[in-house]
């Protein structure tokens, strides 16, 4: 960094870049989420291993490192094992840079910094490499009791701009950090300078953690998805010691150590971290700059002759500290994290291949002052009387041959001066011509490096136009499945109505059943209530019948009863008065014969009518019974109830599922035409985003064909000039060397210049239009990755919005018509008992009526023949009555009393019986009525 006038030097062999890594401990966040870690470390060894899996392939890569610290490893560990010796050879005067190196959030700060401040002098354990380091330089200065000069600065370098975050303006005034910002200059003897930085001088360790404590707050830092607290610049943090000492020689000396420490901002993977805009060209820088560093490294490791130290700001300004004199340690740190993985494998990669870099440490101390000046002293004081001895050449003898010795010796001297003037001279312009020479090479590297630079770009480019047309490719299939889904769906939906439709047009014929059973049941109804009408009018009349019949029965047994009556009346007058009508008495007996025989054929016309009435009677309501008992069922009222209440249910059910069925099929043809719009949309996006593509990779493959032809072209042409000038210049040297050399020089440094000037101005508007070009298609590429994983998800919600509604309908809907199914099947189960039963009964009542009405007629038709066998004897008697009367009226008065006795004997039974018959027939009347009542009332429910 800064150009050391080196008195005396103590070279040591080339010694390699110590590398140590380091593994942090997994994030808070990672143990949470139990992420798996892919990175084994042996501190013993000094090994690292990193497991890679590819499908069921495990793959390990190793690592050895000179010092390898695991993810328990504290901060005082790494110090003591590893920086420790390097600032005792601070102390020493050797100048020493500690990089740290890695992936974002892995903790390069952490290391360098420290997690927290120092405390009241001691040291926090978190405490990190440049407290650590601050403190035991005082330390061991202090225990030796030297004198010493400690000086601190602090730089930051971002987005290629460098800044002095110790700058003595203050900070609370100064919002404009343009006014921060420093330069980089050429010292002119192949090193740099920073022009306008600021130095610290610092008396204790304290002193050195304020400073670090307040100028980290100014560093450039935001939070991305990986660290809340991300460096987004390198920083330098540069501890120069001046030590005075004693050398071996007793000489008094100054040696000058210089502790670099340098905290790289984190190589950041752009999608992982969230990066966007700025914060992605911000990231785009830092990577940019630690390539440029990884290309120092591999030119130093493979000993190119060309080292780009010149591409960034980084590396020219640690151009001493890599492959210089300067004594070298990387910290590499990494996440054993398996999501790291890829960064982690480049990390170890770097590190592994920075351990080959060798540099070649020097002590850096010079002499006292004092002490030279006591030699220039001595020198002034020697010239000083040599000058008075010429001036008092008098008063001083020098012989004549001394003299001309003396002139001789002059003219030598002026000749040789002269001589060696024009050889100095000689060897400034090839000095010139060779650094001339020097640069058109590294020209030429670098823009054959640029051109390889673009050539990978290109290459990546165009990768990333396949992966492109891959994932255009992909999305087309994605579309084609989507498409072929949304045909299945519609298909689907196609079939729902279809079936739909059958179940309406099963439903509207059940619907018809339902009618016309309905109309069945109302015309039964119909028939039942005429029943119903008809019994009634029957058991009416039936009762009338059998009151009529009674009432007959009852007179026509109290005309007997008189007859029977008269006739005693009219033998007890006949005897009484057969004394004094003796003749009449025939007449008188014929006429009672006469009587006697009509009453009885009357009583026999009369029994004979009841008989025949009651056979109508029974006959018409056995008639009545068999023609009805079809259709006369009771209990079918109660069924008929429930049936009619069973079947508007199902009405009922059955239009709420038709209902459903209509709002499941509407939503299913909106929740379809939703899917169909996003697919749409989506492929609408593709398209343009397709286009896009297609318009940036045209571009940018023109804008690589123009820089190439321009490169090309300027590459020529300065080939060309430079042959030109070359040419002319052998021409002119042969004529005239010295003014030619002169005017040639400038000549050709200018075309040169201006050759250069062009090119780069040319390389660089190339370059930026084809970063602007290519970050412009990767913003677009992660806009539309943005929009396609919303879509994706929207497709995805409204397919499973879909499936969801579909699924919760149909089981609905089968729920539903479960019901149905179910209640038509009770519905029949009941109607088909109710038949049943309707059935059996009419059997058990025709059959009941039939044996009743055949037991009335049995019954009538006894008391008939009771009643004609009685009218028979009674005839019979009285004919026998009569003869005999006839003969007794021929024989004697005597045998009166014995006849009317006789008659009087077939009188009175027949009185009993005729009062026997009409209680019979009483009882029987009574008992018809009853089982009458009972059947109407209890078996066919009609209520009188
Ligand atoms: N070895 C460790 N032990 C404990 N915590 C650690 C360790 N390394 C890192 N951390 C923690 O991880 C977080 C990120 O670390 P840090 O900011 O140092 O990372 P970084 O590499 O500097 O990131 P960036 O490059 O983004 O600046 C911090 O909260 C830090 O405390």
């Amino acid at each position: 960094m800064e150009g050391f006038d080196m008195k005396c030097g103590e070279k040591l062999e080339g010694v390699n870049v110590q590398v140590v890594l380091r593994c942090r401990p997994l994030s808070e966040e990672d143990e949470i989420s139990r992420t798996p870690t892919v990175v084994t470390c042996d501190e013993l060894k000094g090994e690292v291993l990193a497991i890679r899996s590819i499908g069921n392939k495990q793959t390990e890569r190793a690592f050895v490192f000179d010092k390898v610290f695991g993810p328990t490893s504290q901060q005082v560990d790494l110090f003591t094992q590893s920086i420790s010796p390097l600032v005792s050879d601070v102390l020493e005067g050797f100048h020493c840079t500690i990089f740290a190196y890695g992936q974002t959030a892995t903790g390069k700060t952490y290391t360098m910094e420290g997690g927290k401040m120092a405390n009241n002098g001691e040291l926090h354990s978190d405490a990190g490499v440049i407290q650590r380091s601050a403190q035991k330089c005082f330390e061991e200065l202090e225990a030796k009791r030297a004198k010493y000069i400690m000086k601190v600065s602090f730089l930051e370098i971002y987005n290629e701009e460098i800044t002095d975050l110790l700058s003595s303006k203050k900070w609370e005034f100064l919002d404009d950090k343009s006014t921060r910002r420093i330069t980089l200059m050429e010292d002119g003897k192949g090193g740099v300078f920073v022009r306008g930085m600021e130095e610290d001088i610092v008396y204790s360790a304290d002193e050195i953690y304020k400073i670090l404590d307040n100028a980290t707050t100014r560093r450039h830092s935001t939070a991305n998805l990986l660290n809340k607290h991300s460096s987004r610049s390198h920083s330098i943090f540069s501890i120069t010691i001046h030590i005075k000492d004693i050398s071996r020689e007793g000489q008094e000396i100054i040696k000058i150590g210089k502790l670099n420490l340098v905290d790289l901002a984190g190589s950041v993977n752009i999608l992982r971290s969230g990066a966007r805009e700025g914060r992605a060209r911000e990231a785009g820088e830092i990577n940019k700059s630690l390539l440029t560093l990884g290309r120092v490294i591999n030119a130093l490791v493979d000993e190119s002759s060309h080292v780009p130290y010149r591409d960034s700001k980084l590396t020219r300004l640690l151009r001493n500290s890599l492959g210089g004199k300067t004594k070298a340690c990387i910290i590499a740190t990494i996440s054993p994290s398996i999501h790291c993985l890829e960064e982690t494998l480049c990390t170890l990669d770097y590190a592994h291949r920075a351990r080959n870099i060798k540099s070649k440490p020097e002590i850096n101390q010079k002499i006292m002052e004092s002490t030279m000046m006591k030699d220039l002293n001595y020198e002034i004081d020697r010239l000083k009387k040599e000058l008075n001895a010429t001036n008092e050449k008098n008063s001083i003898h020098i012989s004549r041959d001394c003299f001309l010795q003396e002139d001789e010796k002059k003219a030598i001297a002026e000749k040789m001066e002269r001589i060696e003037l024009k050889l100095k001279f000689k060897d400034k312009q090839l000095i010139v011509l060779q650094e001339l020479y020097d640069s058109q090479q590294y020209l030429t590297a670098d823009l054959i490096e640029e051109l390889d630079h673009n050539q990978i770009k290109l290459e990546g480019s165009e990768k990333m136009v396949l992966d492109q047309e891959e994932k255009y490719q992909k999305a087309k299939c994605v579309i084609r499945e989507n498409e072929r889904l949304i045909m299945k769906l519609q298909h689907s939906e196609r079939e729902l109505v279809e079936h739909a439709q059958s179940l309406r047009s099963e439903l509207e014929f059940n619907d018809a059943d339902i009618s016309s059973l309905l109309c069945k049941i109302e015309h039964k109804c119909n028939i039942e209530e005429r029943n119903q009408i008809i019994l009634q009018r029957f058991q009416s009349h039936l009762t009338q019948q059998l009151h009529i019949l009674l009432k007959i029965v009852s007179t026509s047994v109290m005309e007997q009863e008189n007859h029977l009556q008269e006739i005693e009346d009219e033998m007890h007058s006949f005897v009484c008065g057969k004394a004094m009508v003796t003749r009449e008495y025939k007449g008188w007996v014929e006429k009672l014969k006469d009587l006697y025989c009509s009453g009885i054929t009357t009583l026999d016309g009369l029994a004979g009518e009841l008989d025949q009435n009651s056979q109508l009677t029974f006959g018409k309501f056995y008639s009545q019974v068999l023609t009805h008992s079809t259709y006369v069922d009771d209990c079918l009222r109660g069924i008929t109830f429930e049936a009619d209440n069973l079947l508007k249910e199902l009405q009922t059910d059955f239009s709420n599922q038709i209902f459903k069925l209509n709002v499941f099929g509407q939503l299913q043809h909106e929740g379809h035409q939703r899917t169909a719009e996003a697919t749409r949309s989506i492929s609408n996006t593709f398209i343009n985003f397709l286009h896009m593509l297609d318009v940036h990779a045209s571009r940018l493959s023109k804008i690589l064909e123009e820089t190439q032809i321009v490169e090309d072209q300027q590459l020529s042409n300065l080939e060309r000039k430079f042959e030109e000038c070359a040419a002319n210049e052998d021409k002119q040297l042969l004529e005239k060397v010295v003014e030619m050399l002169t005017s040639s020089n400038a000549l050709q440094r200018k075309q040169v210049q201006k050759a250069i000037d062009a090119l780069r101005q040319n390389a660089h508007e190339r370059t930026s239009n084809l970063q602007k070009e290519v970050s412009k298609a990767q913003n677009f590429t992660s806009l539309i990755k943005e929009q396609w994983r919303f879509y994706i998800e929207e497709t995805e919600r409204h397919y499973l919005g879909n499936v969801a509604a579909v699924e919760s309908r149909r089981c609905s809907l089968e729920e539903g018509l479960n019901d149905c199914f179910e209640k038509t099947e009770m519905g029949s189960l009941l109607w088909e008992n109710s038949w049943d039963f309707r059935v059996s009964l009419g059997k058990e009542t025709i059959t009941l009526m039939e044996s009743i009405v055949r037991n009335g007629i049995e019954a009538n038709q006894k008391i008939r023949a009771d009643i004609s066998s009685g009218a028979t004897t009674a005839l019979e008697n009285l004919d026998a009555g009569v003869k005999a009367l006839q003969s007794s009226i021929d024989c004697s008065l005597e045998s009166d009393h014995d006849a009317w006795e006789k008659i009087n004997s077939i009188i009175v039974p027949s009185r009993r019986e005729q009062s026997d018959l009409k209680s019979r027939h009483c009882d029987r009347i009574l008992e018809i009525k009853e089982c009458v009542d009972k059947c109407v009332k209890h078996e066919y429910m009609v209520s009188v």
